[in-house]
């Protein structure tokens, strides 16, 4: 059968390494910060411009009407989040964004492609280190085209674990993600880590930098290409509790393996966060 999302993928490929340079080249300006849903959930002018070329380029190649987008920018502008059957682009424009108005160094622009509510491909190009990752599903994952895989390690205690603190400053929800955090510390792992993106978190697992990031507060377009890339790098995704994992969820775990991943599931204190796919909040 003819191999009809070749042209989609390696057009992504593309896409994401130009919407990188307009990234770079911004980041050398001065960059004006708004903020979203609370004062430390930045906003630039770069994101939504980024967002506007990646959907503008994939309408012009693909034609407008035949497939959905669901972008960061665009949700934030009220725009709805629904994963349907339609042939559907989910879009990080700039994945850590705060790390981009701070010049800290790790940036990814994430474009993840589904259609029937499959992931089909994902790409992330992490700009400021000039990465580009990829991984279509049953077809391997590879970074700068060299294949890439989820480390072998099965000792928790020769790991090192990715998480995030997010954006919520709600008390009680900080409190449990340090004594989640404090909990694996002292398992003990070898290290905590974190780069500010999810989308390169993921690819530190998939590449075997790291042997799990898992985030209770992310969003669909901040890992849904990441996890085209860690599960063909050999990887495993789940729910924060062990279930499946829900990309509209609002939380996950990617690890190299289940044994990793079940252990650090046992230290998770978990916390409620509307899924990406709730109905909008009538104000
Ligand atoms: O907002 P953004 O930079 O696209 O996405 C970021 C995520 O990739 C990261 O995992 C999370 O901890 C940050 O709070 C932020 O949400
Ligand atoms: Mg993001």
């Amino acid at each position: 059968m003819a191999d009809q999302w070749q042209e989609a993928y390696d057009f992504a490929v593309q896409v994401a390494r130009a919407a990188g340079a307009v990234i770079r080249k911004a980041g050398e300006c001065e960059i004006k910060v708004q903020t979203k849903s609370c004062t430390v959930d930045l906003v630039t002018q770069t994101d939504e411009r980024v967002e506007k070329i990646i959907i503008g380029s994939l309408k012009e190649q693909f034609g407008e009407g035949t497939h959905c987008f669901i972008g960061e920018e665009s949700v934030a502008k009220g725009e709805p989040c629904i994963l349907t059957d339609k042939p559907t682009w989910i879009i990080d424009p700039v994945d850590g964004t705060t790390n981009f108005v701070h010049g800290f160094p790790f940036v990814a622009v994430s474009i993840a492609f589904a259609v029937n509510k499959e992931l089909e491909f994902g790409v992330i190009y992490s700009c400021l280190e000039d990465k580009m990752y990829k991984a279509r599903k049953g077809r391997g994952a590879f970074c700068d085209d060299e294949p890439i895989q989820v480390s072998d390690v099965k000792d928790i205690h020769k790991s090192i674990i990715i998480s995030e603190h997010g954006t919520d400053r709600d008390k009680q929800k900080v409190k449990k993600i340090f004594s989640t955090m404090q909990k694996i510390l002292c398992i003990p792992v070898h290290g905590l880590r974190g780069s500010g993106t999810a989308a390169t978190n993921m690819c530190l697992v998939a590449s075997g930098a790291t042997e799990a990031f898992f985030e209770i507060g992310i969003h669909c377009w901040d890992i849904a290409a990441g996890a085209v890339i860690v599960k063909e790098a050999g990887g495993v995704l789940l729910d924060v509790d062990g279930g499946p994992f829900d990309l509209m969820s609002r939380r996950m775990i990617s690890a190299n393996n289940m044994v990793i991943a079940e252990r650090i599931i046992k230290e998770i204190e978990i916390f409620d966060s509307v899924r990406d796919d709730a109905p909008i909040q009538k104000k």
